[in-house]
């Protein structure tokens, strides 16, 4: 299919014929097909497709069998080239001079013949020409005979090609922005010139009451809807109803026109329709409705909900969930980037997430700080192990991937969150199983509905993300690395009833030590929103070479610097403080879908 965006693979080689060339070309294919086999073998598309390369099917020894190259990889939809090479290349009559792609090169470290000598003088013409590009070469000379890949190698290569297949599968794709803007939540507020210029997507506007008009005018597959319904009364078990008891003032009476006992068969249609509306449905034509069938191109979309929907109808809570959980009541399927209150910046944060993992993103509110203090105060009880200096509380206000369980586990039978491929039958009812499903609280969601509560029952690595927009900086991201945290039940219950009892709940303990990472307190004050998305993983290094693919800075992070890896013409702005050369490069290069 050649719809996929794929890595055009370059062998480059020294061309003087008559001993130099011949003695090279099977070396710098035997570089190019290793290279080749590592993407292909180890990457796969957010479809579960493994990923595809485009392999030249000559060394490229000057500008004339560049030239043939380029036209090979026409249609291929080559979002980025790798070169290969163990030799010296005539620098800028060998290199890929494409401006659209996005480029690297890997120079094989030996001495018999000089690769990295090319790799160096090819950089200096990138860095010349603007080009950003990216420099691998091992840490260890190696021998000419040694057609391994070393780890180190191995390591760049993989980070590259996973931000390019990223950016790749984001490309041309629409974020679809259901609703307005959330009770004044900036995010969501979309500003489409950001995706446009800095993600290559369109933002696609639908109104709230294109839910209601599909439900009133039956524009679903209604036998979907009848498996969707039994698959929610056969697996979502209901959980507290918090609002049992209490006597509502009328304000709050008057407004739920959905009866309690039909809101499951509400939100059943709402689910089907919103990933309708984002995705197409070949069903919708067979039953009279040609031009919903076809759906906006998503990758990504959110729900405003809050208010004016929440006030009266059903809230999006279960569909927000299940939309970025990797199963439905179809089984599994590739997982969606939606976000809650549709705060478009977290619905980026999440769709980075999960393109680099292609795990199920987490929505959360950024929600409270726990000292170790005031743990103690609350509790009676110190925090130990990871929670020792204190941690977050991660809560969405009823939406979170049911992966967030962390009930999924992996091959050595530990709690995990897994590609959705790999999750089975036993690990959907286990996240099932995890997940209870509370009434709406009708204070907050007058219209009802049902939200996700579970607790994150495992310890494990994850990476906190968020993108903000700072008028004058433009896009910016931060990250943070971390654990997930398990609180004695009796610390966990006293913590979560405390706030909203019926919203799914992680605690989450940040990596602490580099500047801005100080303390916990720290991570807290300066995140740059109400709301984060994580996933599951150490990908801070992903994300910051993505983020710079993107031309978009980091300012915020608690990755090793060891394990950044960005183009070598970022050297070029300075390299004792790399935070500042980020964002000088960023600006400079400006957004990479530049008008
Ligand atoms: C129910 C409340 O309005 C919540 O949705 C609110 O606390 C938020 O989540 C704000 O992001
Ligand atoms: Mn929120």
């Amino acid at each position: 299919m050649n719809s996929y965006p794929k890595i055009g693979i370059r062998p480059t080689i020294d061309g003087r014929q008559g001993g130099v060339r011949e003695s090279l070309e099977e070396k710098t294919m035997d570089m190019a097909e290793a290279a080749k086999a590592l993407i292909e073998n180890t990457l796969r598309y957010a479809d579960g497709t493994p990923v595809q390369c485009v392999l030249a099917s000559r060394t490229i020894g000057g500008r004339g069998d560049a030239g043939i190259v380029q036209e090979e990889f026409m249609g291929h939809n080559i979002i980025a080239t790798l070169s290969v090479t163990p030799s010296w290349c005539y620098g800028t009559e060998t290199m890929d001079l494409e401006p659209n792609t996005i480029k690297a090169i890997w120079g094989f470290n030996g001495t018999e013949r000089p690769g990295a000598v090319y790799l160096a003088a090819a950089m200096s013409g990138y860095a010349q020409k603007g080009y950003p590009a990216f420099k691998i070469y091992g840490h260890d000379v190696q021998d000419l005979d040694d057609n391994s890949i070393p780890e180190d190698v191995k390591e760049k290569i993989l980070t590259f090609a996973k931000g390019a297949i990223a950016i790749g599968q984001m490309k041309g794709k629409s974020y679809v922005n259901i609703g307005a803007s959330s009770m004044g939540i900036a995010g969501s507020q979309v500003d489409s010139n950001f995706f446009k210029d800095y993600l290559g997507m369109p933002v696609e506007f639908v109104d709230m009451t294109e839910i209601l008009r599909r439900i009133t005018l039956g524009i679903y597959d209604p036998e979907e809807y009848e498996t969707a319904l039994r698959w929610i009364k056969d697996n979502c078990r209901e959980g507290l109803d918090i609002n049992k008891g209490k006597d509502f003032p009328e304000v709050i009476t008057k407004s739920k026109v959905v009866p309690a006992d039909k809101d499951w068969e509400f939100i059943a249609k709402q689910a089907i329709i919103i990933r309708d509306i984002l995705f197409g449905n070949k069903r919708l034509a067979d039953i009279g409705w040609e031009e919903e069938s076809h759906g906006h191109n998503a990758i990504a979309g959110g729900f405003q909900g809050q208010r004016q929907w929440t006030d009266w109808l059903p809230n999006g809570d279960f569909t927000e969930a299940i939309m970025a959980s990797t199963f439905d009541w179809n089984g599994t399927r590739p997982v969606t980037a939606f976000a809650t209150e549709n705060d478009t910046l977290n619905g980026v944060s999440m769709l980075l997430g999960t393109l680099l993992t292609n795990k199920a993103p987490i929505f959360s509110d950024v929600r409270t700080y726990w000292s170790p203090e005031a743990v103690e105060r609350v509790t009676g009880k110190k925090p130990t192990g990871k929670a020792k200096n204190g941690f977050l509380h991660l809560i969405n206000s009823g939406a979170s991937a049911l992966d967030g369980t962390a009930a999924a586990r992996d091959e050595q039978g530990n709690r995990s969150m897994k590609e959705f491929w790999n999750m089975t039958q036993a690990d959907q009812e286990a996240c099932l199983a995890e997940t209870d499903w509370c009434r709406a609280n009708y204070e907050y969601f007058r219209g009802g509905g049902f939200s996700s509560h579970f607790k994150t029952a495992a310890e494990l690595p994850v990476t906190l993300i968020r993108m903000n927009l700072v008028r004058g900086v433009g896009p910016s991201l931060q990250i943070a690395e971390g654990y997930t945290v398990v609180l004695d039940d009796d610390v966990h219950k006293i913590l979560d009833e405390r706030t909203d009892r019926t919203w799914p709940t992680t605690w989450f303990a940040p990596n602490l030590g580099m500047a801005g990472f100080e303390t916990t307190y720290d991570v807290m004050n300066h995140w740059g929103s109400n709301h984060c998305a994580f996933v599951q993983g150490h990908i801070g290094a992903d994300l910051i070479t993505m983020a710079s693919m993107l031309r978009i800075p980091v300012v915020l992070h608690n990755v090793p610097s060891e394990k950044i890896f960005r183009p070598s013409m970022f050297d070029g702005f300075g390299t004792k403080n790399l935070e500042a050369a980020d964002f000088e490069a960023c600006e400079k290069l400006g957004p990479f879908y530049k008008n």
